[in-house]
């Protein structure tokens, strides 16, 4: 959707050197391609020196076998980014390499920290110089400025740091998993063999013959070294997991702090059919993201479920394209209608959101060419009404059609016959979760921080 991802990242410790380390880590970005599509990177440690390759573009794109076999070691952490502050450019790409006094270090980072500017131009005063214009990179550099013990640098670092962060730090001999205290981004712990590995999401895992073991818990430290695993736990803020990771952005097959992002979706369709009953011949998805609510919708009712739209499986999500001609075009480029399928019938349009209402503006046209008799659009989550400020590229406020259209606008706007959006207790309820362990911020404007004097993207461009 016209809101941009979360950035995926995946680490692996090895209690022996591994040849491969690299592919795995490959396999596992591989995994979380939908967080994060602009670039990506692997750097690994061999207990001597940290070597890495970074480039601009999807996994598969940026590694091949030759640049994976140079990389072998002990550690190993990955990314895949969308950029959410500093624009998409190599030098921005993860993992961020630095030299310090102890030798090297490299950060991947999921999510965005609301006082990167204020910790910046404090360093910079000291005569730090910064290489990239991201907020990453000031993680990288309050860990290099810091003492010697690793870990107590890691709970300075938590104490300074503020917004949203999953986090992996890699030393030529440890690895680093840390969560914020909000625990806004998931971030979750498996094994493998001799190996443990941390990943932004659970599938992940499963992609790489890896068990489950837990999540890292917000606000918590976890060490990867040679005696094994041991944590810390720092401080734990009210928790603020971000809702939108069940709506939209992980995959249905991962299971985040307990709750299958599968099993919530469909619950959200079922209830969503309970909160605006319609009645119709066939339930549609938009896929992907909106395929499970459309099941859920489909059980709630009775009404068939079909597939009406047929995506093209070698387009990526929609958003990658900067430029709203180009995003005009991607929907359709990526979808098509099954023309024999909705001819004639009165069809409920099932998505997961609606951002800008790009999307659904094309595809209820595109139904309703192909004969529709009408479309009753169904979205499974409410309305995104304010930016986020925590790992999201969000449009700015004015962007999002519900900021400013009331629901009849937005209907006329896409042109369908009803429009119904799930209510806020709706999708907690879907979610299963304390409403108070979850950010609902898009939805409600209640930010779990304060919204950031200076949020913008292009913050340490324009200066
Ligand atoms: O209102 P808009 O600004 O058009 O954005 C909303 C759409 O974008 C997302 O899908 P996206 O195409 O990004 O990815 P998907 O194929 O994974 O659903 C989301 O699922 C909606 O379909
Ligand atoms: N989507 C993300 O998590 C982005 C990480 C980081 N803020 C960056 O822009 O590189
Ligand atoms: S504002 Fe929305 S997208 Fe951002 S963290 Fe909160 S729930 Fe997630
Ligand atoms: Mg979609």
């Amino acid at each position: 959707m016209p809101v941009k991802e979360a950035c995926g990242l995946l680490g692996i410790y090895s209690s022996r050197m591994d040849r491969s380390i690299a592919k795995t880590v490959y396999y596992g970005l591989f995994a979380l391609q939908h967080r994060g599509q602009e670039s990506a990177g692997i750097a690994v440690s061999d207990l001597r020196s940290i070597k890495y390759h970074k480039g601009l573009g999807l996994v598969s794109e940026v590694f091949d076998e030759k640049n994976l076999e140079d990389l072998t070691g002990k550690i190993a952490v990955g990314h895949v980014r969308y950029s959410t502050t500093g624009s998409n450019s190599l030098n921005n790409a993860q993992p961020l390499v630095v030299r310090y006094h102890s030798g090297e270090l490299a950060v991947v980072h999921n999510g965005n920290l609301i006082n990167a500017f204020e910790i910046r131009q404090e360093l910079e005063k000291k005569g730090f110089v910064f290489h990239t214009t991201t907020d990453s990179e000031v993680i990288a550099a309050l860990i290099a400025k810091s003492g010697t013990d690793l870990v107590e640098s890691a709970i300075q670092l938590t104490e300074k740091i503020k917004g949203a962060y999953s986090l992996l730090i890699m030393t030529k001999d440890k690895l680093l998993a840390v969560r914020d205290p909000h625990g806004f981004r998931p971030l979750c712990i498996g094994s493998y063999n001799d190996a443990y590995v941390v990943a932004s999401e659970s599938a992940a895992l499963d992609t790489i013959g890896a068990s489950f073991m837990r999540d890292v818990c917000p606000g918590e430290i976890v060490v990867f070294d040679k005696s094994g695993m041991s944590t810390c736990n720092v401080s734990v803020e009210r928790k603020s997991l971000c809702i939108f990771e069940f709506v939209y952005f992980a995959r249905p097959d991962s299971v985040i702090d307990g709750v299958s992002v599968y099993m919530a979706r469909w619950k959200a369709g079922k209830i969503l059919s309970k909160e605006h009953p319609v009645d119709a011949d066939l339930v549609v998805a938009v896929p992907d993201s909106g395929n499970v609510a459309a099941i859920g919708f489909s059980d709630g009712t009775g009404i068939p479920v079909g597939m009406g739209l047929i995506k093209n499986r070698y387009i990526g999500r929609t958003f990658i394209q900067p430029s709203q001609r180009i995003r005009n075009l991607g929907v359709k480029l990526k979808l098509s209608v099954l023309k024999e399928l909705v001819n004639g019938k009165k069809i409920v349009l099932v998505d997961d959101s609606i951002v800008r209402g790009t999307t659904m503006s094309q595809i209820v046209n595109m139904l309703k060419d192909c004969g529709a008799r009408s479309v009753h659009v169904r979205v499974s989550s409410p309305p995104v009404k304010y930016s986020c400020y925590f790992g999201i590229d969000t449009s700015s406020r004015k962007e999002l059609i519900a900021s400013s259209y009331d629901i009849e606008s937005i209907r006329k706007f896409v042109g369908a016959d009803s429009v119904g959006y799930l209510s806020i207790e709706g999708l907690v309820e879907a979610v299963g979760m304390k409403d108070r362990d979850l950010c609902l911020a898009c939805f409600t404007g209640n930010y779990p921080l304060k919204a950031p004097r200076k949020g913008k993207k292009y913050l340490f461009e324009k200066r």
